[in-house]
């Protein structure tokens, strides 16, 4: 087990589009081996924060900071070299290609590579050959997943990874990230509309509401204060 230190420090981070603010002063800190989720409502600010992490969005000099190092005006593709993941909400695929050019594409071609990474998800392996627009919503999700992991990543964004899959498939495959995280001590910042599957499996939690932190707390914690949940959701699925 790898040491507990921050691996992400997000540090009064705001973000705005076209000067209006839609992150505000938002501070959170994702340890080695922790399965942090960040919750929120739709157009909290979830994404956007993701996104600024990835360097995607301009943040100030101080704001992100990956195993100590700022990353102001790091740009997107360095950040990932250091060590960065993020799966975006879309998966990121490229539905022309097959399962194995995924990982040929990002540099991950030898046999040993690709063999890792179907150890996370064994029912990739026979996919191999398949075209990524021919596999199921939960199969591409996987082999997102999987190329982001291949990459050994110190920091894993997932951004609504249970988008569009039935909840039993997520089920299945949170419990895979979680496990990722322990046995490896990379940091996981999870985005996830399932409060209650995402608060069972995270270590701790963040909820956004309209830009600000609303809450944070273990997601014991989190779990238990369902009104506070609840109110920072509208949607109520926190009941
Ligand atoms: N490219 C953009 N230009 C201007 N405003 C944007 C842009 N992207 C997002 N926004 C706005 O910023 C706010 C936060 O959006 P964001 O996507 O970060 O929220 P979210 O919490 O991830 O919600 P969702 O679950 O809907 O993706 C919303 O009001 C959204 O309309």
């Amino acid at each position: 087990m790898a040491d507990t230190g921050a691996v992400l420090e997000v540090n009064n981070l705001s973000v705005s589009y076209d000067r209006s603010p839609v992150v505000r002063d938002l501070t959170l800190t994702v340890r080695s081996g922790e399965v942090v989720a960040l919750l929120g409502a739709n157009g909290a600010g979830k994404t956007t924060t993701l996104r600024a992490i990835s360097g995607l969005l301009r943040h100030a000099p101080g704001a992100v900071k990956l195993g100590g190092s700022d990353l102001a005006g790091v740009a997107p593709p360095a950040r990932a070299r250091l060590g960065i993941a993020h799966v975006p909400s879309d998966r990121g695929l490229f539905f022309g290609l097959t399962v194995a050019e995924h990982f040929r594409l990002d540099g991950q071609g030898v046999a040993g590579d690709i063999d890792a990474a179907f150890d996370h998800f064994p029912a990739l392996r026979p996919l191999k050959d398949r075209k990524a627009g021919l596999m199921s919503g939960g199969e591409q999700q996987m082999l997102a997943i999987a190329r982001a992991l291949a990459r050994k990543p110190r920091l894993l964004m997932l951004d609504e990874m249970s988008l569009g899959l039935a909840p039993v498939i997520v089920g299945r495959l949170l419990p895979v990230v979680r496990e990722y995280a322990t046995t490896t001590g990379t940091g996981v910042l999870l985005v996830e509309q399932h409060v209650h599957m995402a608060l069972k499996l995270a270590d701790r939690g963040y909820v956004l509401s309209h830009g600000e932190l609303a809450a944070s707390g273990t997601a014991a914690e989190l779990s238990r204060d369902s009104a506070l949940l609840a109110a920072s959701y509208l949607g109520g699925e926190a009941s």
